[in-house]
């Protein structure tokens, strides 16, 4: 069996938690300089430090067998990749964005200069538009300056708080163009081997590992039901005798951000007892 390839940023908004994420996961992929190439012998995985923008072109040509790249790049670059597992983080939108009071919305940029990063991305959001822009100005970087600059007459950037265009005085034209975050893509069509399963489901038990918490509850048998109608657990909770007589210890999965309203609620119910902690690791 040959060893498997992954493809990792090796820069930007997505690098600092991608290693991170394959370090949860129990990956040697840490750099300790500016090695190009890291081999995790124990886990027969060599991972290849690449420019984001660039992954997909190397996945799409079967030359690595995944990699961890943006869905906005991936999207722009046309390669033969597919997104294979969503990673909840570097969240960002891509959108259209002109000075202000400029455009009323996105078929106003019919005739106009559009500078972007992703100019495969907006060519096709415009052709599906049916907009003819007058041309698409490519840029490496630094889009929202382009307007003020007189290159371009609206950009089309990624977004996540907006302070990069309210700072260059643009404001937003219509609703996103795409939800962006880091993904792990592979090729189109490949067949999945167990190995690459295993890097899944390891990846994914960390996710799982992030979003949820454990809660532990006592509760009085009488009102069990509607305890379990608010936590119904990843798939069920697990139900328990205790030596108090009508009452049952409670233990489920909850989603860490509705944690302390699922607390009130089931005090209100009766529930004592509610312990909550954290999931070290999992395979669901
Ligand atoms: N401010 C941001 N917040 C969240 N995600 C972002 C942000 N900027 C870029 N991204 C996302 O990061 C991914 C990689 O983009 P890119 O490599 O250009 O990162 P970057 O942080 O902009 O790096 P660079 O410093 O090289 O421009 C894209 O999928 C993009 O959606
Ligand atoms: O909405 P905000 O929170 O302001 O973030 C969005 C900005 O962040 C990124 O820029 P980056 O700093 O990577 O510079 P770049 O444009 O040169 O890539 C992106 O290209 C936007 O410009
Ligand atoms: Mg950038």
């Amino acid at each position: 069996m040959t060893m498997l390839r992954i493809a990792v940023p090796n820069k930007g908004s997505l690098s600092a938690a991608s290693s991170q994420l394959l370090a949860d996961a129990g990956y040697n992929a840490r750099r300790e300089s500016a090695e190009l190439v890291i081999t995790d012998v124990e886990n027969d995985i060599e991972f290849f430090f690449l420019r984001p923008r660039d992954i997909a072109v190397y996945v799409g040509s079967g030359r690595l067998d995944l990699g961890i790249t943006g869905r906005d790049l991936l999207l722009d670059s046309n390669a033969a990749a597919a997104e294979l597992l969503p990673l909840g983080y570097a969240h960002a939108t891509f959108r259209y964005a002109a000075p202000e009071g400029a455009l009323a919305d996105v078929a106003e940029l019919q005739g106009r200069r559009i500078a972007t990063s992703f100019p495969a991305l907006v060519r096709a959001d415009l052709a599906g538009r049916g907009v003819t822009p007058a041309s698409i100005v490519t840029l490496d970087g630094a889009v929202e300056t382009a307007v003020r600059l007189g290159v371009a007459d609206a950009v089309a950037d990624v977004v996540e708080t907006g302070r990069t265009l309210r700072a260059a005085g643009l404001e937003l034209l219509g609703e996103p163009v795409l939800r962006s975050e880091a993904i792990i893509i592979a090729k189109r069509g490949a067949e999945l081997s167990t190995s690459h399963e295993r890097l899944l489901r390891r990846v994914q038990g960390v996710l799982v590992a992030r979003r949820y918490v454990m809660m532990d509850y006592d509760v009085p048998s009488a009102v069990l039901e509607k305890a379990c109608d608010i936590t119904p657990g990843y798939e069920s909770p697990t139900i328990s005798p205790l030596q108090r007589e009508d009452w049952v210890a409670v233990r489920a999965m909850v989603p860490r951000v509705e944690v302390n309203r699922t607390m009130d609620d089931l005090w209100d119910l009766g529930a004592r007892g509610i312990l909550v902690s954290g999931i070290q690791a999992c395979r669901l």
